[in-house]
């Protein structure tokens, strides 16, 4: 972080300026009285008067400055807080996103730490006032010291209110910040495309609205209560300040009578109770404005102090670099895994239905038990088998979104826990079935896997993505804006997008979930033709639900209940007539549901959802790629392999 001493410098310096104006100012009001008016003299009255006019410009442009360098000083330590945050939020691992609301998040990043500078800066100006107060009870007793006395009698009167409104107030910020967050949560849950089209779908219009109007009236009800709490501080410090006048007038006035001082004394007297409890009041709700600090603090330490799972050890190993040499291998040695348990990723107070702390700390299942396989340098290794065996946590320790519990999982012989996160990033390159994109345009998005990428380089990746095509004929091109809110493009036209996005960051090891949703052949035949490309030269791990993708593997591994139960090609398994060619026969001679021969079945896909794959236009095309048979009517060419168990 950054230093704020020079900040602090000039703030301490407008302030002893301030301080001595303030105090000054009753003296030349006294001098006016006593030695102007009561003397008639003119002369001293314009004098005094136009220094105390001056003055006050000069304490105008001090208290300016002095506001300048506090919130200069309560905004850099939120600019550094937040950037901190951010830059550990990156770090976390995947399950800290898994479990943890988005709203709720961007709730104490931003909410959080706008209310810690709010604070900070209110407690710097109050603190300056320390100052203040202890000149101006100095100027007091040398004036009268039974009035001081009187003054300083009555000050426990504001100190005891201010500290128990102090503890309210944090009590009330606390809740009204968590049930902000909440509400935050909500509206980012079910606005967001997905979401919204879920609750279009699925959900219950009125009973949701109802169950938000609850959760705001929360919000309003914690809202009242600290609005009102806030307010009874200055309003019973405004009274007390009031009596305080009266009394001052009432006892000064009686020794004015007694010539125990003179009127101009009074008059400075009542200036100085003024400039007293004035800065008083700032004073006490000084430990309010620390204690709502001190929550947000709390807050956002609570995110920043989450230990990220993964880490970078010192000095790490570089992976080679894509195109520096041959593709790297993969090697699974004995790689046992369970999910991390909630307590070690993610912060309750972020998750919306956050388990109790007993369930939180349970370890979870193990996935994976002692996995062994060799994924060859160059070559295919499809990953087969039913639902649920274990294939997707298998490639997310490839890219280290996790590490393993036990054994490792190596590339070229480095355990990817010695190897520079960056370098990781550089060499593995992953299209998951549903590609994200962000809210940007097709160049943005496209670029992001490489930043320096000419525009004749993000054409040539998309047409070798088979979507280069499409593109052009997009009246904006590649300034066309995909992403949440751009729905312009269909299911395979955004796995070819991703795949032109892997293309442009060429990485040498490419770990790939086939998509078979919402594919018409056509588009089938376009990502084939894409694949091939992508993943020549390449080592390649794939979820394949696609024959072509399975016969053309150098290596099958059929992954179920977590362990590698075979491995070879597609003929040798068929031949072992073991799980995968039972699999692959049961699904292959499953009767047609949809009137489509038995010619039109002949292409099987392992484990792909059937949901949204038709309706196909039978016979649009061959499937390129030059593996199989014609795609089938109606989608039927993607025959779940052993999908779900009730059809093994
Ligand atoms: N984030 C997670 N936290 C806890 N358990 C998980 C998590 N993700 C997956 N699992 C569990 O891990 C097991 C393996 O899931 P995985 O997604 O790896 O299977 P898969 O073979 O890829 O299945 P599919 O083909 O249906 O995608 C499942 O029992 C699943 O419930």
């Amino acid at each position: 972080m950054k230093s704020h001493k020079p900040a602090f410098a000039f703030l301490l310096l407008t302030t002893v300026v301030d301080s001595l104006i303030i105090v000054s100012t009753p003296l030349l009001l006294k001098v006016i009285i006593d030695e102007g008016i009561l003397k008639d003299d003119a002369g001293v009255i314009t004098t005094v008067a136009l220094v105390v006019a001056g003055l006050a410009v000069v304490d105008a442009v001090a208290q300016l400055v002095q506001s300048y360098f506090s919130g200069r000083i309560g905004q850099g330590v939120s600019h550094d807080l937040r950037v901190e945050a951010f830059k550990h939020v990156q770090r976390q691992p995947m399950a800290f996103f898994t479990r943890t609301q988005t709203g709720l998040l961007a709730s104490r990043l931003n909410g959080d730490v706008m209310l810690a500078q709010q604070a900070l800066t209110t407690m710097l100006v109050s603190a300056t006032s320390v100052l203040t107060v202890t000149l101006v009870l100095a100027e007091m007793f040398y004036l009268s010291w039974l009035i001081s006395l009187i003054a300083i009698a009555m000050l426990p009167l504001f100190i005891v209110p201010g500290i128990y409104v102090g503890r309210r107030l944090q009590h009330y910020s606390r809740a009204q910040m968590q049930a902000n967050g909440e509400l935050g949560g909500i509206i980012n849950e079910r606005f967001n495309v997905g979401g919204a089209m879920l609750a279009k779908l699925f959900g219950r219009p009125r009973e949701e609205a109802a169950a938000f109007e609850a959760r705001a009236g929360e919000v309003r009800q914690v809202g009242i209560i600290w609005t009102v709490y806030s307010r009874l501080s200055f309003v019973f410090m405004a009274l007390l300040a009031s009596l305080a006048t009266a009394l001052v007038y009432g006892v000064g006035g009686g020794l004015v009578l007694n010539d125990v001082f003179r009127i101009g004394t009074l008059v400075a007297l009542a200036a100085l109770l003024g400039r007293l409890y004035g800065p008083i009041t700032q004073l006490s709700s000084l430990q309010s404005n620390a204690l709502t600090a001190m929550v947000s603090f709390d807050r956002i330490f609570e995110v920043l102090d989450l230990k990220p799972l993964i880490e970078e050890k010192p000095d790490p190993v570089a992976l080679a670099a894509p195109g520096s040499g041959p593709a790297p291998e993969i090697e699974f040695d004995q790689v046992s895994f369970r999910y991390p348990r909630a307590s070690d990723v993610s912060l309750a107070s972020l998750e919306s239905n956050a388990l109790s702390a007993a369930e939180r700390a349970k370890e979870t299942a193990e996935v994976l038990h002692g996995m062994t396989f060799r994924v060859p340098s160059g070559k295919l290794t499809a990953l087969v088998g039913p639902s649920g065996g274990g294939k997707t946590t298998a490639t997310h320790l490839v890219s280290r979104l996790y590490d393993p519990t036990s054994g490792s999982v190596r590339i070229d012989g480095h355990d990817l826990r010695d190897v520079s996160l960056d370098s990781l990033r550089d060499v593995v390159g992953v299209v998951s079935q549903d590609a994200h994109f962000y809210h940007d345009t097709i160049r943005v998005n496209l670029s992001y896997a490489r930043p320096d990428a000419t525009q004749r380089d993000l054409l040539r990746a998309c047409d070798a993505a088979q979507i280069g095509d499409l593109i052009r004929s997009l009246p904006s091109g590649l300034d066309t804006v995909v992403g949440d809110r751009g729905f312009r493009l269909s299911g395979g036209e955004k796995q070819r997008l991703a795949l032109a996005r892997l293309l442009l960051k060429a990485p040498s090891i490419v770990v790939l979930d086939e998509a078979t949703a919402h594919l018409d052949s056509e588009s089938e035949a376009a990502i084939q033709l894409a694949l091939t490309t992508a993943l020549r030269d390449r080592t390649s791990l794939v979820i394949a639900h696609r024959l072509s993708t399975i016969r053309e593997a150098d290596q099958i591994l059929v992954i179920d209940e977590g362990v590698v139960r075979e491995s070879g090609t597609h003929e040798e398994l068929l031949a072992a007539g073991g799980l995968y060619s039972e699999l692959y026969h049961t699904q292959f001679n499953r009767p047609s549901t949809n009137g489509a021969g038995p010619a039109a079945r002949k292409e099987p896909v392992l484990q792909g959802p059937v949901i949204g794959s038709g309706p196909a236009l039978g016979g649009s095309g061959p499937v390129l790629g030059g593996s199989g048979p014609p795609p089938a009517v109606g989608g039927e060419h993607i025959l779940r392999l052993g999908a779900d168990p009730d059809e093994r």
